[in-house]
């Protein structure tokens, strides 16, 4: 029987650029080693690159008989599901004073939270290989591995929970025609007071039907075992994938910005970094909010109400007591926000340049500008 505990992987020093079978390539098929599957482990931390490789691997290897383990860790990052609303599911303001990034992955799924406390892995398969059960499987041998009794376990909806009740784990995927992957995360000592406060929707009043995220407890394997850490769950993980599967124990790293070995990566990556992806593919929605702006000692309620498609303001109606503001220049503001992006950036540039041209009175112009930072606080 073999000790999964005395398991090794080794990890080769060098890239390997002959790992892929290329479709397209006149080449013959290239891998020898990498027959049967293998278990690849990404020399980046950047979150854009590490789902580019996952884009790549499920573009361009053929899978049909082989399995492939990807791992991956991410700077802090907010990882949104394909069908997302990113205003609805995490404090954008607070991601961009803490200059977190914002990523939309390819599968479906709820929001999560990445940084280099947390471990990604991606189950590469045919179609017809996929199978969650078996790859949840694989982590929580890999973890009792570690430490025998370790209370882990998968439940119904694929999340793994550390002692019954907190979740270590999320999952999504992705299937393509012929091939798909399942991916999860796994907490090993991420910072979940940054991760509570990011994924807290700051938005208030969106009406969209966006997948909603499932809020759960979440714990970190080092606050059971200090010695739980990334670097020994990894490796546990990657000997138990390479023993499930009969392949040899060792990681080949893969650089995500290497062009020679992964052709067209650079342009995935930034397909992943585009504002039109990011933000401009969340499903329809409006938003209808009531505040109260206050301009030396004048208060006034004020009401928005948007409709926003691809990222873009379709509709917008902006209303204030008339003695506040006149109307016609909430309309104004209105009608120049249609065709923007719901996006506080591009609200400023426009506001600014509006501002500019109002004509009137300081004390108008300057209850415009709080009106105008109103309406940018609500993105
Ligand atoms: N990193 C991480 N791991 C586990 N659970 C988390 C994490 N971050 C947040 N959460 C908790 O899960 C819910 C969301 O659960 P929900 O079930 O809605 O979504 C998921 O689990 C999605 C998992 C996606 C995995 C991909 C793998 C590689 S790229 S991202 C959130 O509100 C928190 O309570």
């Amino acid at each position: 029987m073999i000790m999964r505990t005395a398991l090794r992987v080794r990890v080769l020093k060098t890239h390997t650029p002959s790992l892929f079978w290329r479709p397209h390539s006149t080449s013959t098929p290239l891998i020898e080693e990498g027959c049967g599957g293998l278990v690849l482990k990404s020399l980046s931390t950047d979150v854009y690159e590490n789902l580019a490789v996952e884009d790549w691997i499920h573009d361009n290897v053929e899978l049909q008989n082989r399995n492939v383990l990807f791992i991956w860790r991410n700077s802090p990052a907010v990882v949104i599901g394909r069908h997302q609303n990113p205003w609805q599911e995490c404090n954008l303001r607070l991601l961009r004073e803490k200059g977190i990034g914002l990523a939309r992955r390819r599968s479906g799924g709820g929001t999560v939270y990445h940084d280099l406390g947390n471990v990604n892995l991606t189950f590469f398969t045919s179609r017809k290989g996929y199978d969650r059960a078996r790859n949840l499987g694989i982590v929580t041998r890999a973890l009792k591995a570690l430490r025998p009794g370790l209370d882990v376990h998968a439940t119904e909806r694929y999340d793994i929970l550390l002692n019954g009740r907190f979740k270590i784990s999320g999952t999504a995927a992705r299937l393509g025609r012929a091939s798909a992957y399942h991916h999860c995360t796994l907490l090993c000592g991420t910072d979940t007071t940054v991760l509570a406060a990011v994924l807290k929707g700051a938005c208030q009043g969106i009406k969209s039907n966006a997948t909603p995220s499932v809020p759960s407890p979440v714990l970190n394997l080092t606050d059971i075992d200090p010695s739980l850490d990334c670097g020994a769950v990894t490796e546990a993980v990657a000997a138990e994938y390479a023993a499930h599967h009969g392949l040899e124990p060792r990681v080949a790293p893969v650089d995500p910005r290497d062009e020679s070995s992964l052709p067209g990566i650079g342009g995935l990556t930034r397909a992943l970094q585009a504002w039109e992806w990011v933000y401009g593919k969340t499903p329809r929605f409006s938003v209808g909010t009531s505040s109260e702006v206050c301009y030396k000692k004048s208060n006034a309620a004020v009401t928005l109400n948007m409709e926003v498609k691809d990222g873009a303001i379709v509709s917008c109606a902006i209303g204030t007591h008339r003695d506040w503001v006149p109307p016609a220049v909430c309309d104004q503001l209105a009608s120049q926000l249609v065709g923007s992006r719901f996006c506080p950036s591009e609200t400023a540039v426009l506001t600014a340049a509006l501002l500019r041209t109002c004509p009137g009175d300081g004390e108008l112009r300057d209850k415009w500008g709080v009106l105008c930072e109103n309406v940018a606080a609500v993105m």
